[in-house]
């Protein structure tokens, strides 16, 4: 492949001019000039709420502007539709793919375009040629074309999505927080695939909250706060506290793990085995913040899951204060005194067509009726107080979960599980997609919920995450411990145990 287009210099592909859209009580975008070029990877950063997606949903024509125009080349678009726009040569890769359960790789990637051998479909070329675009695209090991897509771990999720985008001619291709969902090793490999759509000419806009991805991978980056564009600066020449400044309209506090004192044992975990995970044994103990760390197939999730009751065990115990407890269900895990926000909010987590208040007051309703009436004005102090305290964006209480932005979202997921104040709280990825300013303000929860006693269990591929707030690390390699860590290991220590072989782990066992 070429370097066709210059990297600096070179031409603007899209632009956009003045571009305004309003929501009932909310201005998402408010005249926003903003040109990427070929040949660039633009980063857009921003709150959640600052209107990042909003702004790609219009270039992908699934909204239309309220004022403002876009240019593609050159000339003026109005994409009425996703299909106007893809045929136009735009991507936009989704941040929550949509995939098809009942079937295959291949079909998911392909669907409507599927290679046709004569006029009869082929499944065998089909396949043949989603191996191809695997290799191409240095895919290969992670994805295979024949498996079903009720089947796919949420990062296989996101790399379908991704193959998706990059079938066909392609002129832009903005990527919104492709990475919420891959460990090092995947990120390596798209962030391989976007130079070499870069340096084919390709505008790419690349929609992150993480600090160090932006570094590694833009040339210029956008800052949008409240829906207005604050400035665009070359990578080279800004820094974090800069854009965070540009982001947040003020300085963040350093945050430092607290010294804790871990009390008696909350959850007690032994020999735990299922499909994916083999023989794993742990504790957790009051006070306590232990962070499961691991490459993305390691069986973090899927030893979650087996703890919680959703997964079935095939082997060990799991104790909660001393009692074993038998779940078949996360809602028995829940009846036992355990919060588990999971991976996957919108699915598991959120009823997106209900208000903020009764997505946060659902896990407490309990707690809070009185002879079988709601008391309004606790839970009324409950959720405004989470609002707050978390900056969950959003023009009331009343506003439908579905209208937040995704960050917001994932805070409401938190507050609900916060709020519920449990003996052992499980979190899967707890600040997916969500802001600089806004991690800061969970961080704070957590270390306040473990002052106060509570047991956190805390999954999440991000190590600055884990090394900020973990007491203990467990680190998992293909389903088994590989290893633990006390407080403040360097990313380096985690890795080199992520990534140790098993017979190493052997030989370490046996001796
Ligand atoms: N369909 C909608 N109806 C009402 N309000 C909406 C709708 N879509 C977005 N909004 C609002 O517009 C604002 C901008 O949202 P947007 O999703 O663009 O933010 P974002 O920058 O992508 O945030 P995040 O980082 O959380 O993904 C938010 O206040 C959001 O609540």
């Amino acid at each position: 492949m070429v370097a066709a287009v210059g990297r600096p210099g070179s031409r603007d592909v899209l632009v956009a001019e003045r571009l305004s859209k309003r929501f009932v009580g909310v201005r998402a975008l408010t005249e926003v000039d903003l040109a990427v070029r070929g040949g660039e990877v633009l980063a857009l950063m921003g709150e959640n709420g600052a209107g990042k997606s909003t702004l790609l949903r219009i270039i992908n024509g699934d909204y239309r502007p309220d004022e403002g125009s876009l240019r593609l080349d050159g000339a003026e678009t109005r994409h009425s539709s996703p299909a106007a726009a893809h045929r136009a040569g735009i991507r936009v890769i989704a941040q929550e793919p949509e995939i098809i359960p009942d079937v295959d790789v291949t079909e998911n990637v392909y669907a409507g375009a599927l290679p046709q051998r004569g006029r009869i479909y082929s499944r065998g070329a089909a396949r043949e040629k989603c191996r191809d675009d695997l290799e191409r695209l240095g895919l290969t090991g992670l994805l295979e074309p024949g498996t079903l897509g009720r089947r796919l771990s949420p990062a296989q999720r996101q790399l379908v999505e991704i193959m998706r985008g990059l079938v066909g001619d392609v002129r832009v291709v903005a990527f919104d927080e492709p990475t919420s969902s891959l460990s090092d090793h995947e990120v390596d490999i798209l962030f391989g695939l976007i130079r070499r759509l870069r340096d084919e000419g390709v505008a790419v806009i690349y929609v992150s909250h993480r600090m160090k991805e932006i570094f590694q991978i833009a040339d210029r980056i956008a800052v949008l706060r409240d829906g207005r564009l604050v400035g665009v600066r070359q990578a080279g020449e800004t820094d974090e506290d800069e854009l965070v400044r540009m982001m947040v309209g003020r300085e963040l506090q350093a945050m430092t793990r607290p010294e804790r004192v871990a009390g008696e044992v909350v959850l007690a975990v032994s020999g735990v085995t299922s499909a994916d995970v083999r023989d794993v044994s742990f504790e957790v103990r009051r006070g306590e913040v232990v962070a499961l760390a691991g490459l993305v197939g390691a069986g973090r999730s899927e030893l979650v899951k087996a703890v919680v009751g959703d997964l079935p065990l095939l082997a060990g115990t799991v104790s909660m204060n001393g009692r074993r407890l038998r779940l078949r269900s996360p809602r028995d895990a829940i009846r036992a005194g355990i919060g588990f926000a999971p991976e996957e909010r919108k699915a598991e987590a959120l009823i997106l067509e209900r208000s903020v208040r009764e997505n946060v007051s659902l896990a407490v309703l309990d707690r809070m009726r009185r002879f079988r009436f709601v008391q309004r004005g606790r839970e009324q102090r409950v959720v405004n107080g989470f609002l707050q305290s978390l900056r969950i964006k959003t023009p009331s209480a009343e506003q439908q979960v579905r209208k937040l932005s995704g960050g917001n979202q994932q805070k409401v997921v938190l507050a609900r599980w916060l709020a519920r104040e449990p003996d052992l709280l499980i979190l899967d990825e707890p600040t997916r997609g969500v802001d600089v300013g806004a991690k800061a303000e969970i961080y704070a929860v957590i270390n306040e919920l473990a002052a106060d006693g509570t047991a956190i269990l805390i999954v999440s591929s991000e190590l600055p995450e884990v090394i900020a707030l973990a007491d203990r690390i467990l680190v998992m390699r293909e389903g088994r411990l590989a290893g633990e860590l006390g407080a403040g290991p360097s990313e380096e220590e985690i890795l080199r145990l992520a990534m140790k072989h098993d017979e190493q782990i052997d030989r370490e066992n046996e001796s």
